[in-house]
């Protein structure tokens, strides 16, 4: 892993454009938000402050970051017309499903009419994104129709709050603001481009926050988290584990939660949520899944060399939440938004349509053969 090229296809190792938001692996494995340490933020920060930092361009006074988590509280609340819409919506569809489409109804109702209301369009993507998927979840599955409005601070409290119709414990509040803060940007990464390019063609936040979503849902992408937890449920020992992966690896399978396009050593959000999920792993009592995760990172780096990137000890700390695994990946999508408007922002103050060539390896010359002639 350490000195493999990283040049050819998916555009690995080409520079695509410019930010001044984020930096991934500039030294093998560290992340910083706007020249913000990911562990300094982690340890000290809240979510909304680092959605501040990244929607607004700097740290928040204590006075602005009051006014704005008071915003973002007063943008909870769900349009009639989306709440019959998620209300249509089956209860087995994918929850990344509901969310793009949350999201795009959002766009019929609230369009974007003019650049100037970016700013609040992404503070309203921010704040109402848990609330789509909470009302949807349990409509769909409990019944009920929940008030979204809750009094929570927090993104990440107001979420739990939703789900569970109880405010959440402190423990709980702390690893979500965490999660929130380690999932909110990552550079040019495949849904924060898809964002971009959407943006480049000048077209409302809506659209490229509906794109991002769908380019998020993908079991290589964000949507690791959740196959990681498919994986892992299954095995009741660390052995077990072990002979499990070893076959995986022989067949040459995928092992999710593992790898990265960018990072060469190690993903530096993975020892942030590890340590987490072991303190919740202690808080539940759990002798399981943390034990089984471990060996499989064990595993992974002496077989392959490849470590856990973010996605993987967020399925073991999300279990023990007790969060739906189905719902881990509509999480990400509620903190990484941020990175993704902003990323929009960029984009349309400096804009250029994005559109790369492409080697043609098709035929040379191809005949025209009438219709009815055609094999
Ligand atoms: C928050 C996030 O989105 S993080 C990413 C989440 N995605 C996953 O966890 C899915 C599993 N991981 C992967 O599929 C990949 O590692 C990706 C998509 C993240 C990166 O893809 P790439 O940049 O193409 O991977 P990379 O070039 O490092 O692969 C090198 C080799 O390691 C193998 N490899 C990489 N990741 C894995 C993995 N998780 N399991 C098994 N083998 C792997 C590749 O198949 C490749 O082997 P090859 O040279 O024989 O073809
Ligand atoms: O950067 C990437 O390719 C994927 C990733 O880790 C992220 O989006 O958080």
């Amino acid at each position: 892993m350490a000195d493999k090229p990283v040049s050819g296809a998916g555009l690995r190792g080409q520079s695509a454009g410019t930010t001044a938001l984020c930096t991934v692996g500039q030294s093998g494995s560290g992340l910083t938000y706007r020249g913000f340490d990911i562990k300094e933020l982690a340890e000290k920060a809240k979510f909304e402050e680092v959605a501040y930092l990244l929607l607004k361009g700097k740290l928040p006074t204590q006075a602005e970051l009051d006014a704005y988590i008071t915003k973002l509280k007063g943008l909870r609340g769900l349009p009639p017309e989306l709440k019959t819409v998620l209300e249509q919506i089956p209860r087995d569809a994918h929850p990344m499903d509901v969310m793009r489409t949350g999201a795009s109804m959002l766009g019929n109702l609230e369009t974007e009419q003019s650049f100037d209301e970016q700013q609040d369009v992404s503070d309203r993507l921010l704040a109402v994104l848990p609330s789509i998927i909470c009302y949807w979840f349990r409509f769909s599955h409990d019944g009920v129709r929940i008030e979204t409005e809750t009094d929570d601070a927090s993104v990440g409290g107001h979420f739990l709050h939703m789900l569970r119709d109880e405010p959440a414990s402190e423990l709980h509040a702390r690893v979500m603001n965490v999660s929130l803060i380690l999932y909110a940007e990552h550079e040019f990464n495949a849904s924060t481009f898809t964002a971009r390019v959407c943006a480049s063609t000048l077209s409302d936040m809506h659209s490229c926050v509906t794109g991002a979503i769908g380019s998020l849902r993908g079991p290589l992408h964000g949507g690791a988290n959740e196959a990681a937890m498919a994986m892992i449920e299954n095995w009741t020992s660390p052995e077990e584990a072990e002979r499990e992966i070893m076959g995986m690896l022989e067949r040459k399978d995928k092992i999710m939660g593992f790898g990265h396009a960018i990072y060469r050593e190690s993903d530096p959000r993975n020892a942030i949520i590890k340590h987490w999920s072991k303190k919740l792993a202690e808080d539940v009592g759990d002798s399981v899944l943390y034990p089984v995760s471990e060996r499989v990172e064990e595993v992974m780096w002496r077989e392959k060399k490849l470590f856990c990137n973010a996605d993987f000890f967020h399925a073991s700390a999300y279990y023990f939440m007790d969060i739906p695994t189905k719902l881990f990946t509509p999480i990400f999508v509620c903190s990484r938004v941020t990175g993704w408007t902003a990323h929009v922002f960029e984009q349309r103050a400096n804009n250029r349509i994005i559109r790369p060539s492409a080697d043609y390896v098709g035929p040379e010359k191809s005949e025209w053969v009438p219709i009815e002639q055609r094999d």
